[in-house]
C-alpha cells in the first residue's frame, strides 16, 4: 500500500517511522539561519565532484565541501579525499547538535543545491566506516527541498518531510542499511538550500 504522507508545517514527524528519523523545525532560530545561509553560501570551497556512472563520469547535480578531524584515517584507502579543518561556525554547530543526537560527530559534509535543478538520487549512507546503524545529524537552511524516505526490499513504503529552513532532522536505526533517501528535483522557481550532515567517520582497521 502506498504510504507517501504529506504533513502540514507543524505536525510532520507525526506521520514518520520514528525509529529510523527525528524531524526537530526550528531547532536553529530565523536570525542565525539566515545568517549561516549566507555566510555558508559565499565562504565555502565548493566543489563540484565526478562521480561514476556504470561507465561514464558525470558531475553531481549539487556542490560539497567535507569537513573534520579524523586523524589516522587512512582516506585514500576509503576512497575519500581529506577533508578541510574544522571552521568556527561549523564547530558550533556541531556542539548544538550533539546533545540531540547523542554522540560525537568528527566530520560534517555540506551540500549546495543551487536551484530546484540540484538533488541528490536515492541513495544510502552506508559506509562500512560508521557501522551499519550510524547516527546522522542533518541540519538544513534555506529553500524547503522534500526529504523522500522508502525501504530497500518494497519501494511503495515510503515518506516524505519537508526540511524547512533551521531544521534538524536526525538518521538513525536501520535507515541506511533498510532505507534509501534522496532530494529530488523540482520545477518550483525556489531560491538555494544548503544542508549539512554532521557523521562519524571511524576507521574499520582500528
Ligand atoms: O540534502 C539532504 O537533506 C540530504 C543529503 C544527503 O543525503 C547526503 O549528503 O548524503
Ligand atoms: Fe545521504
Amino acid at each position: 500500500m502506498e504510504q507517501l504522507s504529506f504533513f502540514s508545517h507543524s505536525g510532520q514527524s507525526a506521520g514518520l517511522p520514528g525509529d529510523v528519523v527525528d524531524y526537530h523545525a526550528g531547532f536553529i532560530d530565523q536570525e542565525k539561519s539566515d545568517l549561516l545561509l549566507k555566510t555558508l553560501i559565499r565562504d565555502t570551497p565548493w566543489q563540484q565532484r565526478l562521480v561514476k556512472m556504470y561507465d561514464r563520469e558525470v558531475l553531481t547535480p549539487r556542490l560539497t565541501a567535507w569537513y573534520g578531524n579524523t586523524d589516522g584515517i587512512d582516506y585514500g584507502a576509503l576512497g575519500k579525499s581529506t577533508p578541510m579543518d574544522w571552521t568556527a561556525s561549523l564547530l558550533e554547530l556541531k556542539k548544538l547538535v550533539e546533545p540531540v543526537s547523542g554522540i560525537s560527530f568528527n566530520s560534517v559534509l555540506l551540500n549546495y543545491y543551487r536551484n530546484g535543478r540540484d538533488s541528490v538520487a536515492w541513495h544510502s549512507d552506508k559506509e562500512t566506516v560508521m557501522g551499519s546503524h550510524p547516527i546522522i545529524a542533518s541540519v538544513s537552511f534555506g529553500a524547503v527541498r522534500s526529504f523522500d524516505i522508502r525501504k530497500k526490499e518494497n519501494h511503495h513504503e515510503k515518506y516524505s518531510v519537508r526540511l524547512e529552513h533551521g531544521s534538524l532532522l536526525i538518521m538513525k536505526g536501520d535507515l541506511q542499511s533498510g532505507w534509501e533517501h534522496r532530494i529530488a528535483k523540482t520545477t518550483e522557481n525556489i531560491g538555494p538550500r544548503i544542508n549539512l550532515t554532521f557523521r562519524r567517520i571511524m576507521d574499520p582497521s582500528t
